[in-house]
């Protein structure tokens, strides 16, 4: 694979974890230095087919042309799960629109009915397809599984690469992970000015790894004054470290802040995100690291306007909250302005 542009970011070969004991060696040094110095890396040898990346793509870009009618026709304003099409700008990420429509499909689950569940349990539900493409709801579901296996194999390598029992994390996402997928598209921009794609943020989860196309703009802050572009690699995906690792490791592993610029006018970005989180009703504890690494942990560093919650659902649901409003006002109104949790 060639590429003319520098990478930033590591590049690892994920099929040399199982090519001998030394080279899986290599692989969980390399996957425990890139997460804990940058946070991100790009992921090759993945397993995934050329096919169903270019599937996925296409399929992704179909829906986007759609007309106006038929992607409202799943906005997920009327989704109390969060799940379906929300037009450019309005997701809010640090208080400005993010220019980007989206489309968000998680765990296909049935709603939870009983009245006294608790109210993070109403993010789980059926997800919204278009009558119009049914072929999105096939490539879709295929991509979910497959990119499922893939992040969960990631997370135990990750739990070796720290030196934990291989399988340390499987409590915390259970039988019930929370696979979300997201796609996205980020319009050209209409004048000279800079304009948001996405605001700068962390993930919330475990791992999010990301399918770009061509079209770059994704960066990566290393440093407060050095941020490094995400460049394309064909065939490759773009992951990072969410909150909940980070949490988790009491900051050894590192969520990194990034944010995309919208494209130039006439151009356009399409990335298709796969964020692992943990399941709903997890509570995320502090692993016990061995001391070498121990001593290199200093805490997550976490917005104090924001801070992390331990409890996964309340987590996810604060998070939802505050970028989805016309989710929130419509469907959890009394857990705003601080009624009541969270
Ligand atoms: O679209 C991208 O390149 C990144 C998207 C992203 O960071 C996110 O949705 O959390
Ligand atoms: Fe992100």
């Amino acid at each position: 694979m060639s590429t003319t542009r520098a990478l930033s970011l590591p590049v690892i070969d994920f099929s040399q974890l199982n090519s001998g004991p030394q080279s899986r060696q290599a692989v969980l040094e390399k996957l425990g230095k890139s997460a804990r110095e940058v946070g991100f890396f790009y992921l090759t040898g993945h397993g995934i087919s050329a096919e169903l990346l270019t599937q996925v793509q296409q399929v992704s870009r179909q829906f986007f042309a759609l007309s106006a009618a038929d992607k409202l026709s799943v906005q997920m304003a009327n989704s109390p799960h969060f799940r379906g099409y929300n037009r450019a700008g309005l997701e809010i990420t640090r208080s400005q629109p993010d220019y980007r429509e989206q489309f968000d499909i998680g765990a296909e689950r049935e709603a939870v009915t009983q009245e006294d569940a608790p109210v993070w349990l109403r993010m789980q539900g059926p997800n919204q397809w278009p009558a119009a493409l049914p072929a999105l709801q096939t490539v879709i579901t295929r991509w979910q599984q497959q990119m499922t296996a893939v992040a969960l194999e990631l997370l135990r390598a990750f739990a070796e690469a720290l030196s934990l029992p291989r399988h340390a994390f499987d409590n915390l996402y259970g039988e019930y992970p929370n696979e979300h997928v997201k796609l996205i598209r980020y319009p050209g921009r209409t004048s000279d000015e800079s304009r948001q794609g996405v605001g700068a943020h962390k993930d919330s989860g475990f791992l999010t790894l990301l399918l770009q196309d061509q079209q770059g703009g994704l960066q990566v802050e290393l440093t407060p004054d050095n941020w490094v572009d995400a460049v394309p690699l064909d065939g490759a995906f773009v992951v990072n470290i969410g909150e909940l690792l980070e949490l988790a490791t009491n900051g050894y592993l590192r969520a990194t802040v990034h944010r995309v610029v919208s494209p130039q006018a006439d151009r356009e970005r399409l990335s298709v995100a796969f964020f692992l989180g943990a399941q709903l009703s997890g509570v995320v504890p502090v692993y016990q690291l061995a001391p070498h690494l121990a001593r290199l942990a200093t805490g997550p560093t976490s917005d104090p306007l924001n801070p992390l919650l331990r409890e996964v659902g309340w987590n996810y649901l604060k998070g939802r909250l505050r970028s989805h409003p016309d989710v929130a006002n419509r469907f959890y109104a009394e857990y705003l302005n601080n009624e009541k949790r969270p």
